[in-house]
């Protein structure tokens, strides 16, 4: 097969959806990369680097779209939309359920769309969304650190407090791999830590893992209500597998929030945990004032670590995009159950249910859409 890495062309992306070491892998199989040029330069890695492992490198983004299977980080722009057509397998992160424009265009397009965030193991686990949550939990308490200080428009707040001055109080909403990773940072900087999620195992786990350091609570939207009230950092680490993030902390609850606290909704690539963040932020810009409160909403904030996170992400999509080369999607969904999870769209038909129900479309199980096209050959 023929897989395609072009640059990525979101503000600030500077992640690649393929590392040299990627490429070797692929060509180890009997695959061919394409590599548009200066993709990597922003993880770290040149041309060179490629070629060096095998790669072709093509001087545009149409020469790696026109390739049998493109790898990329996140989801297609507009300006990028004119590359679907028939046939193309795409894979990276998706994020369809707050994305009506780019499911019909993947639709429009009969694309198989294979989404990052969506392949999961037996367990619920979801082992490509897990490294980029790891890097946005932890970076979400030092991005909120920075926004807490005065000349960033906080309320001069230092998170981890003095000898003889309480530390900052930090509430997270969703106690999963964002919510575990941003409690970890937040405890290790001496901030005072709650964590509030639906599960009452996982609030269990969490409280032997950090052996009563953490404040554990119930989520239900009083208690949402409470600890939002007090927060100098709110951090929206929520999910629901491929849905549209519940929007669990309203407007009325932002308001009680004191002029300077700091929201960063990590869950905003999922379309948004808390009510008032009504838009996607920038690295570039990345926040907003809304009642007195600090708003970040970036959807793609690992890539400002772009190294760490290339290559984090790497260990993870290799294996199974090698998987999809190696069989084709038919064969490596059957095969693989995990790679079956990941398939949205297929020939104009919607897989994913969560994406179905959000926008509207009838819902296709993957089978029934594999069976009918082995049955019409
Ligand atoms: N903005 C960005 O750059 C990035 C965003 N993300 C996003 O962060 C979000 C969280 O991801 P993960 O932590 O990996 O997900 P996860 O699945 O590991 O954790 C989600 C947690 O939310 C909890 N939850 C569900 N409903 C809840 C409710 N009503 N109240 C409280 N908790 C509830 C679940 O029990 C689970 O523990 C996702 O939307 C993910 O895509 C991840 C990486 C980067
Ligand atoms: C998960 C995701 O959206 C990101 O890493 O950008």
């Amino acid at each position: 097969m023929i897989i395609g890495v072009p640059k990525e062309i979101k503000n600030n992306e500077n992640r690649v959806g393929m590392t040299p070491a990627g490429v070797t892998a692929f060509k180890n199989n009997g695959h061919e990369v394409l590599v548009e040029t200066c993709a990597g330069l922003g993880s770290g890695f040149t041309d060179q680097d490629y070629m060096s492992a095998g790669a072709v490198i093509v001087s545009s983004a149409k020469e790696a779209w026109a390739a049998d299977m493109v790898v990329k980080v996140k989801e297609p722009l507009p300006e990028e939309y004119g590359f679907f057509r028939k046939g193309l397998i795409l894979y990276t992160y998706l994020h369809l359920a707050p994305e009506p424009e780019l499911t019909q265009a993947l639709i429009d397009n009969k694309v198989t769309a294979i989404a990052y965030e969506t392949i999961q193991l037996e367990n619920g686990a979801l082992p490509l969304l897990t490294p980029m949550s790891e890097v946005a939990g932890r970076m979400s308490i030092q991005i909120g650190a920075q926004f807490l200080e005065k000349p960033k428009g906080g309320k001069g707040i230092l998170l981890s407090g003095v000898p003889g001055v309480t530390p900052g109080e930090v509430v997270i909403v969703g106690g999963g791999i964002v919510g575990t990773n941003a409690a970890k940072m937040a405890l290790g900087l001496g901030a005072n830590v709650t964590l509030l999620d639906i599960n009452p195992n996982r609030l269990r786990q969490l409280d032997d893992l950090f052996q009563g350091r953490l404040n554990t609570v119930m989520s239900n939207s009083y208690n949402i209500a409470e600890a939002v009230k007090k927060a100098d950092l709110l951090v929206g680490a929520v999910l629901i597998p491929g849905a549209r993030a519940p929007r669990l902390v309203t407007e009325a609850m932002v308001k009680t929030m004191k002029p300077g606290s700091v929201i960063v909704d990590v869950a905003i690539d999922q379309g948004g945990s808390i009510e008032t963040v009504d838009r996607i932020t920038t690295h570039d810009h990345p926040t907003y004032e809304k009642y007195g409160v600090v708003h970040y909403a970036v959807a793609n904030m690992p890539g400002a670590v772009a190294r760490t996170s290339t290559i984090s992400l790497n260990n993870v999509t290799i294996p199974y995009g090698v998987q999809i080369a190696d069989h084709g999607y038919k064969l490596a969904a059957a095969n693989n159950k995990e790679i079956a999870k990941g398939i949205n769209v297929v020939d104009g038909k919607v897989t994913f249910k969560a994406v179905a129900d959000a926008h509207g479309y009838e819902y296709h199980p993957l089978e029934s859409v594999l069976f009918e096209e082995v049955a019409s050959v």
